[in-house]
């Protein structure tokens, strides 16, 4: 920073200026910056919208602008100031909210001119309040993801938790205990906002990502924004109030919400929040809707993030997760809903089942999936469109495109009855209405209307009476005007006459002073030049007060008919977006058909039970990042039940790179899309549902929170062995690894082995230590597989098959020497590795309670006396 802008920056703090010297736009700009100190203030001035004070070196310093300084009073001098230009306000906005902070824009509200002419300044109102949860803008939002505002209220154990994306209307409220469920719900959601009610001094305030204070209790997540908010909003009777009033009912109890009085309480508050951020704009929300959280499969962060739903693990992209390699969707409802539906499992076989029959009709029916999937791509984005709509944002462009859907949504109906599973039968009747509305919006709005409302050129002719008559006046009298110079000569045979316009009195008639006596009666003289008369007629001035005012009245009857038109479509926004969920989930299901279709994949079995059977599975990501048969597809028969000679726990070993972690996650994710009610990659599945998948891969640094490798391994085994359950999946990529060779190998034992004896859940556990392979020679619940390789003499071939068996070594020197470590440290390993065999001999039993378990076990008693320690 320069030298003289370090000492504008002493001007930073308004609250230490006296601010009666600032200018009179100042003291505007802080009587406005203090109804919104938690934002950024945005401006206008001119072309520009600025920002002063400390906000101006917030907001350069995080757009990377360049600072400046502003005179603003004789005796204060200048403050630190920056700006960007009008038209480039979304774009800048964009980037700050995205980086959680709040913006107010205080924009002009009258044409600057006027103000000047009566030298005073010109009126300015906040006219947006944005903050990263209430977005509606279409360049701020995600297409393909909701953004979610969430709000929650804690009572001791207790929680209830409200959410919406107030851009699609979605709204729903929950309640449960135990807080750490909580903190799963929010990582679950990923929301853009969360507000917290509470007491504390920072009332008001917004936290960024990562931010701390004293009002954010522990067990919340720290990577989200949180807004700190009034208790009183979210008190039992303001909150109930503000939600009857909202959805105009007289009790809650149609919403199923009479028994959820914190989640009652959190989705008042958060209506209250919405009310005071979208100021004028009355967004209209869906319904509220209830859930339990024992409705979904639970997936914990790591989880998600071990598979890889939605990111990748690497570098966090798109590309290479698991959403990408299902997404088939053709419009961006269907791709948030498939989204939603991949970090939300079901847990119930109709429900599954229900899916599995639309995509299995729509595999069948080759026609009608592709007509489909082509109406599909002509259908926009109804849920954000018809909000707009609603709250009075929309242009005509967005209502364009609106209509268009509307009466495809017809043909898709009409489409639709030509299939018979559950979810085309949701889509067979559109009330007719709607395409009435969409037809009557194609034949108001012209062909390509502009960006802008408010400038004319929106409205067809035809379609008003009062506009069409408006604007033959207006073209009659143009027309006058501009042939009135050449009918005047020809009726007062002057060929000099000639009509003129000034500011003081508009349009004249202007003869010589030489033919001036020819001037006709109904000419009335205005003014006299040297050379010339000019004259006005009533009838001129008539025309011309028309004409003049015509084009501001055309502007705003235009723009009448428009907003009309918008309302319309507002009051029915409840019916389009009910229409458009199932939109939404026909272009979800009709994308998993077309996947289905070209990986070859199979309709799972879905039973009660712990059953998990698939075979011949392939991972779904990797197999399309390899060219076609590349991929060596593998079987997994788990699930314990004496009849059947299925393990619970699977100890899976082989070299390094040969392919466990793979085989491993593919298991889950199989498991997963079958309860998405997707096909999977496998030529035959049985499956039983899983309540919870449960992984622990990799051994990643958490820098972050400061804890080692061996810290977040360990952190994360326990929460497995706290929370899983005989009917959860559970994926264990080494455990031990990140410690002592011995003290890993004792953990991984003992959790291998609780697993197997307390929990029984169905694991694959993959591992180096070859030692855990002992464990299936004593209990019936585990067996060994191994990853095949084939050995030549100067080279390990990956066969990448996973065979019954443990493998006896792990190839690591190898692979060292692969990676090109010097041959001295090779061959000096292979020396040390001898050694260590010749001489280490692990003697490993079986937990005091499990012996005694066993020991009533009559076919396991004899490999007893070798293990019991
Ligand atoms: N079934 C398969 N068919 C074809 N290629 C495979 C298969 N399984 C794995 N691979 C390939 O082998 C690579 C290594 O696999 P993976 O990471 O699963 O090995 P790993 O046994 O877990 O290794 P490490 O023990 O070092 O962690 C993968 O990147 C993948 O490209």
């Amino acid at each position: 920073m320069n030298e003289q802008l370090s000492f504008y920056m002493k001007n930073a703090d308004y609250t230490q200026i006296d601010r009666a010297q600032l200018t009179p736009m100042m003291q505007h700009y802080i009587e406005v910056k203090e109804q919104y100190p938690n934002a950024l203030l945005l401006y206008r001035v001119g072309d520009f919208f600025e920002c002063f004070f400390q906000d101006a070196v917030t907001v350069a310093q995080e757009l990377e602008l360049v600072l400046t300084s502003k005179e603003s009073g004789k005796e204060i001098g200048r403050v630190p100031m920056t700006g960007v230009p009008h038209h480039a306000l979304d774009r800048y906005t964009a980037l700050l909210v995205e980086k959680g902070f709040a913006i107010a824009v205080c924009d002009q509200v009258e044409d600057a001119s006027v103000a000047a002419a009566q030298k005073r300044m010109v009126e300015r109102k906040i006219t947006k309040l944005l903050t990263p949860g209430t977005l509606t803008e279409e360049g701020m939002l995600h297409a393909r993801r909701n953004n979610f505002l969430t709000s929650i209220v804690i009572a001791g154990n207790h929680w209830g938790l409200a959410y919406t994306d107030i851009s699609t209307g979605e709204f729903y409220t929950t309640q449960s205990q135990n807080l750490e469920s909580l903190a799963l719900e929010l990582l679950r959601l990923h929301p853009a906002e969360i507000l917290l009610p509470t007491n504390a001094p920072d009332l008001g305030s917004m936290l960024r990502p990562g931010e701390k204070s004293d009002s954010i209790p522990d067990f919340l997540p720290e990577n989200f924004c949180y807004t700190l908010r009034s208790q009183t909003q979210f008190s039992a009777g303001e909150a109930r109030n503000q939600l009857l009033e909202y959805f105009r009912v007289r009790s809650l109890e149609g919403m199923g919400c009479s028994n959820l009085p914190l989640g009652v309480r959190a989705a008042g508050g958060l209506l209250f929040y919405i009310e005071e951020t979208q100021k004028a704009h009355q967004v209209p929300l869906q319904t509220l809707r209830t859930y339990t959280l024992n409705d979904y499969l639970i997936l914990d962060p790591q989880t998600r993030r071990n598979l890889e739903i939605i990111q990748t693990v690497r570098d966090g992209t798109y590309h290479g997760s698991l959403l990408w390699a299902l997404d088939r969707t053709c419009t961006a409802m269907g791709g948030r809903a498939l989204r939603r539906w991949l970090l939300q499992p079901l847990l119930e076989i109709k429900g599954i089942t229900a899916r599995q029959d639309t995509i299995a009709e729509l595999i069948q029916e080759t026609n009608l999936r592709d007509e489909l999937r082509q109406l599909l791509r002509q259908i926009y984005d109804l849920e954000r469109l018809s909000g707009r709509a609603g709250a009075g944002t929309a242009n005509a462009r967005d209502l364009k495109g609106l209509a268009i859907s509307l009466v495809r949504l017809q043909e898709l109906a009409t489409l639709a009855q030509k299939g018979n599973s559950p979810f085309l039968r949701a889509l067979q009747s559109v009330p007719s209405d709607l395409e009435a509305l969409g037809k009557k919006i194609l034949d108001a709005i012209v062909e390509s209307p502009p960006q802008h409302l408010g400038e004319g050129g929106l409205i067809r002719s035809g379609m008003d009476e009062q506009l069409d008559q408006m604007r033959e006046t207006f073209e009659k009298d143009k027309q006058w005007l501009a042939h009135l110079e050449t009918s005047e000569r020809e009726r007062t045979g002057i060929s000099k006459l000639k009509v003129g316009y000034n500011k003081t009195f508009g349009y004249y008639l202007s003869i010589p002073r030489s033919k001036a006596d020819l001037a006709p009666e109904n000419y009335t003289r205005k003014q006299t030049l040297t050379n010339e008369e000019r004259y006005i007629t009533s009838e001129l001035k008539e025309r011309e007060t028309r004409i003049l005012t015509a084009k501001d009245d055309l502007n705003r009857l235009e723009y009448e008919i428009f907003a009309d038109l918008r309302a319309e479509v507002g009051e029915k926004a409840q019916q389009i977006r009910d229409i458009s969920r199932a939109v939404a989930a026909i272009d979800a299901l009709a994308g998993l058909a077309e996947l289905a279709v070209y990986n070859d994949y199979c309709r799972p079995e879905m039973v009660e039970g712990r059953c998990l059977s698939i075979k011949e599975g392939r991972h779904p990501v990797v197999e399309q990042t390899l060219p076609t048969g590349f991929f060596v597809p593998n079987s997994t028969n788990m699930g314990y039940e004496e009849e059947r000679d299925t393990p619970d726990l699977i100890i899976l070993t082989g070299p390094n790179a040969s392919g466990k972690s793979c085989y491993l996650r593919q298991v889950g994710l199989i498991q997963l899309m079958a309860q998405i009610g997707s096909f999977v990659p496998a030529q035959a599945a049985k499956l039983g549902i899983s309540d919870r998948v449960f992984t622990r891969v990799g051994a990643v640094d958490d820098l972050a929170t400061g804890q080692s490798t061996f810290m977040v391994e360990m952190n994360e085994t326990a929460n497995i062995l706290n929370h899983a359950t005989s009917h959860s999946l559970i994926l264990l990529d080494e455990i031990g690894r990140g410690t002592a060779t011995f003290d890993g190998l004792s953990i991984a034992w003992a959790v291998a082995e609780y697993l197997a004896t307390e929990i029984k859940a169905r694991t694959i556990f993959a591992t180096h230590y070859h030692e855990l392979n002992e464990l299936a020679s004593i209990l019936p619940n585990v067996a060994n597989y191994q990853v095949t390789v084939k050995e030549m003499e100067q080279e390990i071939i990956f066969l990448h098959q996973v065979q019954p068996g443990g493998a006896d070594r792990s190839y690591g020197i190898e692979a060292g020497r692969l990676a090109g470590l010097p041959p001295s440290v090779i061959s000096r390993a292979q020396q040390v590795m001898g050694q260590i065999e010749k001489h280490s001999k692990i003697a490993l039993g079986l937990r005091k309670g499990i012996i005694k378990e066993m020991k009533d076990n009559e076919s396991l008693i004899d490999q007893l006396d070798i293990f019991e320690t």
